[in-house]
């Protein structure tokens, strides 16, 4: 599974690169029976099967081995803290990552308490693994470490680095659909085309995600531009 973010776009090449790397250990590997054995039962009953707590002991505590000093071992799972790009720009400043990826119903609670610092969700759904939540991190880590994306200003700009939704954005062809793309874009007017974008980012958070508004200190430029996008809308 760990392929797409090691042999693919962004993340790809910033492995090639050199700017980060990624060791796999498997609990699989860990296994002293001739099944291989990976998961368990648990105590109390009930539908499914929990990770068994050797294979998966022992996975993490090589791994920790490995990292060395200063690893962060985080766990990814439904109950965890409510990741976001505050936190993504927080694990970026960490020189190493373990993350836990859970199958079945999860892992043993003592285990948690014991190999684990930090839980951490990607959102409120249900996964049948850690570990596409564990590669969305990823991702959304290696965009921001030094060198990843050729135009920092990108990272800057990628929605959600002000707190603020995307505005939208145009390419060839000029009319598509019999919609036209926008004039402004199209003015070479720098000051007024950045001044469009930030004033249809706070026009698209205030539509439809007016939560996000509510902790951000806007500019007093920001505010003009908002209260008459706000105006124009509800005409
Ligand atoms: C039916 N349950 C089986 C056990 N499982 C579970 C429980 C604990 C740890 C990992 C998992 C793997 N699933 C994840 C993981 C993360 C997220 C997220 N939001 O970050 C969503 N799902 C939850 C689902």
């Amino acid at each position: 599974m760990f392929d797409s973010v090691s042999n693919y776009g962004v993340t790809g090449r910033a492995l090639k690169k050199g700017i980060f790397e990624l060791h796999r250990w498997n609990p699989r590997d860990f296994t002293l029976d001739k099944h291989r054995t990976v998961d368990d039962r648990p105590y109390g009953g009930g539908p499914g099967m929990l990770m068994m707590v050797q294979p998966l002991q022992d996975a993490i505590r090589a791994a920790k081995a490995q990292a060395g000093e200063g690893v962060k071992t985080i766990y990814l799972s439904p109950q965890g803290k409510k990741f976001d790009q505050v936190a993504a720009h927080n694990m970026a400043k960490q020189s190493k990552l373990l993350l836990v990826c859970g199958r079945y119903e999860g892992i043993d609670e003592r285990l948690i308490e014991s190999e684990i610092d930090e839980e951490w969700s990607i959102g409120d759904f249900v996964l049948s693994g850690g570990e596409l939540p564990a590669m969305t991190l990823i991702d959304a880590v290696t965009r921001l470490l030094p060198g990843v994306l050729g135009h920092n200003l990108s990272a800057e700009q990628d929605s959600f680095q002000n707190g603020l939704l995307d505005c939208p954005h145009y390419t060839r062809p000029e009319v598509l659909n019999d919609k036209a793309v926008p004039q402004v874009l199209l003015s070479g007017n720098h000051a007024k085309i950045e001044q469009w974008r930030m004033q249809q980012a706070l026009g698209r958070t205030w539509l439809r995600r007016p939560e996000l508004l509510t902790n951000l200190a806007l500019t007093d430029e920001q505010k003009q531009l908002l209260e008459a996008f706000q105006t124009d809308y509800l005409q």
